[in-house]
């Protein structure tokens, strides 16, 4: 492919023909090599114009940037656009130019992990060669692989959808964080539906409101989808009423799951300690199954993505059997083992406040005695979390110990006293291990314990410095110390 092959995404530009193949795209001069595009981008930290020479040294034959992008010191041809981010993202689609048949993606501040990972599943089952992308990583036929980002950056997204679609994967799922969708790391998928769980507070270190946040999610819906294609909304948050108005302003086919939804509705569950047993209304009557994973909130995510699957081509009644398959997504509400008295021991990723109150409320119903959480908050995140989720474990969990997350650049001390600043009667242990084998030695029989925050990570962030760490492993080392 030639730069001039992409040059309808450049209006208005010259761009000169008869120019070397281009070699590939990068909005990080660091990575760019000869005959690459260099998108120099406006970042939460710089510019990447301040870059474009490097990028131009580094043999790169072309700078993409914003229209208010000017270079004097350039050689090579300075290509002005609207929103350059997403002329990346088209761009890298064409370069790379292949994706699975059947995209999925779904957005919400809670449950996209799972959700994207249960419509593999079911795929799967139902005999589809699938994938799902997301926080936890890479999950296709012969390669898992763990991500750093929930929604990766475009050129590596489009460049891993290529691979997919080479190795003959022809659905796929993915999550569409907040941060994808508004710097575009989504655009230029083909996407068949999306979905949208629900709506909390989160990352209000970055979009200024939670309308704005909203907002930024709807893009999934209003530029992503194509027109026509079907939304799978959660019928049941608060935000659901104006995500199916965006939805359908959007001119999607709206697709409502849950207790409130109309296309797959949910009558009746019971629960049990590990599994759940529920009554569902769809394709015209009445499904019983049995859900193997705990908390109401799986319900919720398994309905989305039986949602998602229906209205991408599965069988209602096969895609319904296959949630009596499902397997958690790791670190969500996992067990991970019990005391020698019995009282279990949960790994989740609730970091944020909603999740942290489900993951609580989901664990009351089969605790009859005291429920233990262990907990922190990430540094460099939203800060106005802190002392929500304090209140939170305090009103929910009998025993609420605080302790370090990833505490990044941050003093872990002054993050622990935010969250306590609401947290009355919490014990504060700094040491996440340490927390973890207080909890855990804690525990009598009828006692649960959740330790959150930090799910499937294998490291602790302190400073720059990722250290090994994992709350699986720590809390089977403090089982296994204390001959459970
Ligand atoms: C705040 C944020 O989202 N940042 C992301 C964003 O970086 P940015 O554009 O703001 O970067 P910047 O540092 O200001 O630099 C501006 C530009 O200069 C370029 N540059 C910089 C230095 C240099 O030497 N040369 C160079 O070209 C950079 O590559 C960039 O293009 O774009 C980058 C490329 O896509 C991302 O790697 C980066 O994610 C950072 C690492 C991050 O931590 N993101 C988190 C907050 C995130 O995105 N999380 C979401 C949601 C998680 C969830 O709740 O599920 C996710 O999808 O993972
Ligand atoms: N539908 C839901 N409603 C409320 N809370 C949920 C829901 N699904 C999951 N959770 C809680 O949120 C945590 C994270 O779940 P999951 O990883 O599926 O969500 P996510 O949207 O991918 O989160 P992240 O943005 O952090 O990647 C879980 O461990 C659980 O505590
Ligand atoms: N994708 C989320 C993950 C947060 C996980 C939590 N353990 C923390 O470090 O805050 C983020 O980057 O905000
Ligand atoms: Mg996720």
């Amino acid at each position: 492919m030639k730069l001039s092959d992409l040059a309808d995404l450049f209006p208005d530009n010259m761009v000169p023909s008869g120019e070397a193949a281009l070699a590939g795209l990068s909005s990080d001069s660091r990575a760019v090599g000869p005959g690459f595009l260099f998108a120099a981008l406006k970042g939460v930290k710089t510019d990447g114009m301040a870059y474009a020479r490097q990028a131009e040294q580094a043999g790169a034959l072309a700078v993409l940037a914003g229209l208010d992008a000017t270079a004097p010191n350039l050689a090579i041809p300075l290509l002005r656009v609207p929103d350059p981010r997403r002329t990346l993202a088209l761009a890298a689609a064409r370069f790379y130019a292949g994706q699975p048949t059947t995209m999925v993606a779904v957005t919400g501040t809670a449950g996209k992990t799972s959700v994207a990972s249960f419509v593999r599943q079911i795929w799967e089952r139902t005999g589809q060669k699938a994938a799902s992308i997301g926080t936890t990583g890479l999950s296709a036929p012969g390669r898992e692989e763990y991500g750093s980002l929930t929604t990766p950056d475009p050129v590596a997204l489009h460049k891993l959808l290529r691979e997919l679609a080479d190795a003959g994967v022809t659905h796929a799922s993915m999550e569409a964080s907040s941060h994808g969708l508004d710097q575009r790391r989504l655009d230029g998928v083909l996407l068949a539906a999306g979905a949208f769980t629900n709506l909390g507070r989160d990352h209000l270190d970055y979009h200024p409101t939670l309308e704005d946040y909203h907002r930024a999610k709807m893009r999934l819906f209003d530029t992503l989808l194509p027109k026509g294609a079907p939304a799978v909304v959660f019928a049941d948050d608060p935000w659901s009423a104006a995500t199916i108005e965006a939805a359908e302003r959007a001119g999607c086919e709206v697709l409502t799951v849950g207790r409130r939804g109309k296309f797959i509705s949910l009558k009746r569950v019971e629960h049990e300690r590990q599994r759940q047993r529920a009554e569902i209304e769809a394709g015209g009557r009445i499904h019983e199954i049995v859900l193997p994973l705990a908390g109401d909130f799986q319900i919720a995510n398994a309905l989305v993505a039986a949602g998602l699957a229906v209205a991408t081509g599965t069988e209602t009644e096969a895609a319904l059997r296959a949630l009596e398959h499902l397997r958690g997504a790791s670190g969500r509400l996992e067990l991970i083992g019990q005391t020698s008295a019995g009282a279990p021991v949960y790994v989740d990723y609730a970091h944020k406040p909603d999740a942290l109150e489900n993951a609580l409320s989901a664990v009351r119903p089969f605790t009859t005695g005291r429920v233990v959480v262990v907990f922190g908050c990430g540094g460099d995140r939203d800060r106005g979390k802190r002392p929500i989720m304090g209140a939170i474990a305090t009103r929910l969990a009998d025993v609420a110990i605080v302790t370090d997350d990833n505490p990044r650049s941050e003093v872990p001390a002054e993050i622990r006293a935010e969250i306590l600043a609401d947290a009355p009667g919490a014990v504060e242990i700094g040491d996440r291990r340490e927390a973890i084998r207080t909890a855990v030695s804690l525990l009598r029989a009828g006692d649960t314990l959740v330790v959150a925050g930090k799910g499937h990570e294998e490291g602790q962030t302190v400073g720059d410095v990722t250290h090994p760490f994992s709350d699986h492993a720590e809390v089977r080392k403090a089982l296994a110390e204390l001959g459970a």
